[in-house]
């Protein structure tokens, strides 16, 4: 077989594989800019309905892109079309991959030399495997989460999970509503259960101590880095794109958040950006977290992305904006955009908290900001991100739900009065952040540990 070698090693060319969702296409791409930048080749791989979203992909030397149909190049349209999608995704997926690997071994100089597969997408392994070729794992999600997953999917450590406080090797003690949400009781979306055993799965059955490259620096989770010792987890982060570098499936706002924010006070506006799959969000808290917000009477930036419920979209912007003669105060004291560059926001001075699902990338974003937050977890890995916020690194405070979940007004505006007001836990919570902005960034820049732990991944 013919192969691409330099001074007797092959030149490294990765095929990266990752779901098409926000929230997995940048730090992927991230990551391959960084291989890039070490010597690599990458050939980068999802979707068409990513790429009819995203328009223009990131261009770069040594970049190049392999779409695939999942049999939804416009995304799913209806409830069926969703419940099918998990599987759908994979049977395409398989064929489109196998497709894409077969030609790069079949060309007379093939240079394929592994394969890196993301969240949400494990057969990629089986296929790698099908062509004896290496595969690692991007965990795009707290390390602490990959433990959880590991424990509970392991018959051996399963049985740790029926006891409150949960107690797993060297993570905080947890209790039920601090797991992810597929875990809880009340886990809506089984097809997500089925992708995630069938990661630790593909984990426990290749070689004795796979490498897992983790989106995460090493003083954040020491601990969890080396609890599960099956695996060996490399902190290759915080993989935070800037915003020329990445790929937005939504459109930018046309108004000038930017300057808006010029206009005030340092550290005086709340940011509010609950992620890209906001859509359930208004049924449930729309009210509790409009008057918080507008309860502290504080300057306000709000992200209401664009949604298939056009009709509540515009009952939520009226609502924020007010009906009453009150509106036009609240108008010049806040902006709704329909999205922005949330890193741009998040590094300027006025900014003085996030409410944040705490999204893995919305929340590594605001530790290299340094902005704390006040969390407010929806689903997935962002009640156990939002655990770590509150108690281990003490960024910011989470909101409380009632028994059945429902977070009120008041408790949205304690928690944003904690983390914007003066003195006491405002301020401490303000002095972690700034002390986690310095070692996320050091962490992350040339030469830095994550950086080389990069580097050393692809010399091994
Ligand atoms: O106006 C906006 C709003 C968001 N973003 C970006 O969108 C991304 C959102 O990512 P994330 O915070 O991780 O949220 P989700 O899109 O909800 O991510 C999904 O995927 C993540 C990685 O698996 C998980 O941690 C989340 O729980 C899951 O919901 C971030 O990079 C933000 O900067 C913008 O650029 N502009």
């Amino acid at each position: 077989m013919a192969n691409s070698v330099k001074n007797g090693c092959r030149h490294p060319h990765y095929l990266i594989v990752t779901f098409p969702a926000q929230g997995h296409i940048n730090p992927a791409l991230k990551l391959a800019n960084r291989l890039i930048h070490h010597g690599a080749t990458i050939t980068y791989s999802t979707t068409i309905s990513a790429l009819r979203r995203m328009g223009e992909p990131p261009s770069t030397q040594g970049l190049s892109y392999a779409w695939f149909s999942d049999g939804f190049d416009e995304g799913p349209k209806s409830l069926e079309d969703q419940k099918n999608y998990m599987s759908e995704f994979k049977r395409r997926g398989s064929d489109a991959l196998s497709d894409i690997i077969r030609s790069n071994l079949d060309a007379t100089e093939p240079t394929f030399t592994g394969v890196i597969y993301s969240v949400l997408v494990p057969w990629a392994s089986t296929v790698a495997r099908e062509f004896h070729l290496p595969s690692t794992l991007l965990w795009i999600e707290p390390a602490t989460v990959l433990d959880i997953y590991y424990y509970y999917f392991n018959a051996s450590h399963n049985h740790l999970f029926e006891q409150e406080p949960i107690e797993l090797p060297k993570l905080p003690p947890l209790s039920t509503g601090d797991l992810p949400s597929f875990l809880q009781p009340s886990n809506v979306l089984p097809s997500a259960l089925v992708t995630l055993r069938e990661h630790i799965e593909a984990l426990d059955s290749s070689e004795s101590n796979p490498r897992v490259l983790v989106n995460t620096f090493s003083e954040l989770e020491p601990e969890a880095l080396t609890s599960v010792e099956k695996l060996r987890m490399i902190p290759v982060g915080p993989l935070v794109s800037s915003s020329d570098n990445k790929a937005d499936l939504f459109r930018s706002s046309d108004e000038d958040y930017i300057k808006w924010l010029d206009s005030k006070a340092e550290k005086s506006v709340i940011y509010v950006s609950l992620g890209s799959h906001g859509d359930g969000l208004w049924e449930k808290h729309m009210e509790a977290l409009t008057s918080g917000v507008l309860g502290t009477g504080r300057p306000f930036l709000w992200v209401v992305k664009e949604t298939k419920h056009e009709e509540k979209k515009s009952c939520f912007v009226d609502l924020i904006r007010g009906d009453d003669d009150k509106g036009f105060i609240r108008t010049i004291n806040s902006l709704v955009v329909g999205w922005c560059s949330q890193t741009a926001v998040l590094a300027h001075p006025s900014v003085g908290c996030f409410v944040t699902h705490c999204g893995w990338n919305s929340t590594l974003e605001s530790l290299e900001s340094g902005v704390p937050v006040v969390a407010f977890p929806q689903f997935a890995d962002q009640c156990t991100t939002a655990k770590l916020v509150e108690d281990v690194w003490g960024i910011g405070v989470r909101v409380k739900g009632d028994e059945e979940g429902l977070v009120g007004g008041d408790e949205m505006r304690r928690c944003l009065e904690k983390v914007m007001g003066g003195g006491g836990d405002g301020d401490e919570m303000r002095r972690n952040a700034a002390r986690w902005k310095t070692l996320a960034v050091d962490a992350a820049k040339e030469g830095g540990p994550s950086d080389l732990n990069l580097k050393g991944f692809m010399e091994e």
